[in-house]
C-alpha cells in the first residue's frame, strides 16, 4: 500500500459523511425512518421496509437529497411530484420527503451530536505536515455546520459541498463535478490527487474523474462492494495508509 502511494501526489479529496464525521450512520438512520412511515402510510401493515445493506447503499448513499428521493421511489416504481417550498406539504413529493428527511436527521445531529472519525483526523494532519493540499466535499447542504459543530473546518483548504454544487450547477456523484471542482480550486490535477470515499457512488465519481487513486473507506466491511466499483484500495481505517509522499 505505502508503494502505490509513493506516487508525489499533491492533494487530498475527503468526503465528509462516514469519513471525517460519524455522520453516515445518522443520515442512512433518517433516510429510513421517513421512508418507512411514508411507505407504511402509503402501502399499510404489509409495507416493505427500506433495507440499509441494499436499498439505502445502492440508491441513497453519498448523492444529494432529491435525488436520492427520486432514486429510492424509482427502485419502487413509485411516481410522486417534484413539488417544492411554496406547496402545502399536506400531499408527499420528491421536496417535503426530502424536507421530512432533513428534519428527523437534523433531530438526530442535536441528539447525539457531531463526531470526528480519529483515524481521518490524525492522517489528514499528517498529509498537511508533507505538504499535501486538502479539500472536503459533501453531497450534503448541512456539511458546513456540521464541520463547524465538529471544529475541523479550519483543517481543510477548499470545501466543496452541496450548497456550493446547486449554486454551480455540479452535478450530483456518480458524476465527477464535485471532485473535479475540489481538485480546481486546490490547483492540483486529478492524476496527483487522491480521492477517499465511503460510498459507492463516490468511489464511482472518483474513478471516472481520473483521480490518481480512489481509497474506499469500509469501516463497516463493505469492502467487496467498493472493490467492485473499482477502488484502487479499501481500507478500514485511514491510518492504514502510511505514506511518506515522497
Ligand atoms: O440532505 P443533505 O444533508 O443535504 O445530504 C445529502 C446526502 O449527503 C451525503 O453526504 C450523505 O451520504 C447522504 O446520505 C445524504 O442524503
Amino acid at each position: 500500500m505505502a508503494e502505490m502511494l509513493n506516487q508525489n501526489f499533491e492533494a487530498v479529496i475527503l468526503d465528509m459523511d462516514g469519513v471525517i464525521t460519524q455522520t453516515a450512520r445518522l443520515h442512512a438512520k433518517a433516510w429510513k425512518k421517513m421512508f418507512d412511515d411514508f411507505l407504511q402510510s402509503r402501502d399499510g401493515a404489509d409495507f416493505k421496509p427500506l433495507n440499509l445493506d441494499k436499498d439505502y447503499n445502492t440508491f441513497i448513499d453519498g448523492i444529494p437529497r432529491f435525488d436520492g428521493v427520486r432514486s429510492f421511489l424509482k427502485s419502487r416504481n413509485i411516481s410522486l411530484p417534484e413539488g417544492g417550498p411554496d406547496e402545502d406539504g399536506q400531499e408527499p413529493s420528491v421536496y417535503s420527503l426530502g424536507m421530512r428527511k432533513n428534519e428527523i436527521f437534523l433531530g438526530l445531529l442535536k441528539k447525539e451530536g457531531v463526531h470526528v472519525y480519529e483515524d481521518t483526523i490524525q492522517t489528514v494532519k499528517k498529509w498537511k505536515k508533507e505538504g499535501l493540499k486538502i479539500a472536503v466535499i459533501s453531497s450534503s447542504k448541512n456539511a458546513e455546520y456540521i464541520l463547524d459543530s465538529a471544529g475541523v473546518q479550519n483543517l481543510f483548504d477548499v470545501r466543496v459541498d452541496g450548497v456550493i454544487s446547486e449554486k454551480e450547477g455540479l452535478s450530483g456523484k456518480p458524476a465527477p463535478d464535485i471532485f473535479l471542482e475540489a481538485a480546481a480550486l486546490l490547483g492540483a490535477a486529478p492524476e496527483k490527487t487522491i480521492v477517499v470515499e465511503d460510498a459507492i457512488a463516490g468511489i464511482k465519481a472518483g474513478k471516472s474523474g481520473g483521480f490518481g487513486l480512489v481509497v474506499g473507506v469500509a469501516r463497516k466491511g463493505e469492502a467487496s462492494e467498493m472493490e467492485d466499483a473499482k477502488a484502487d484500495i479499501v481500507v478500514k481505517q485511514l491510518t492504514e495508509i502510511y505514506s511518506s509522499n515522497k
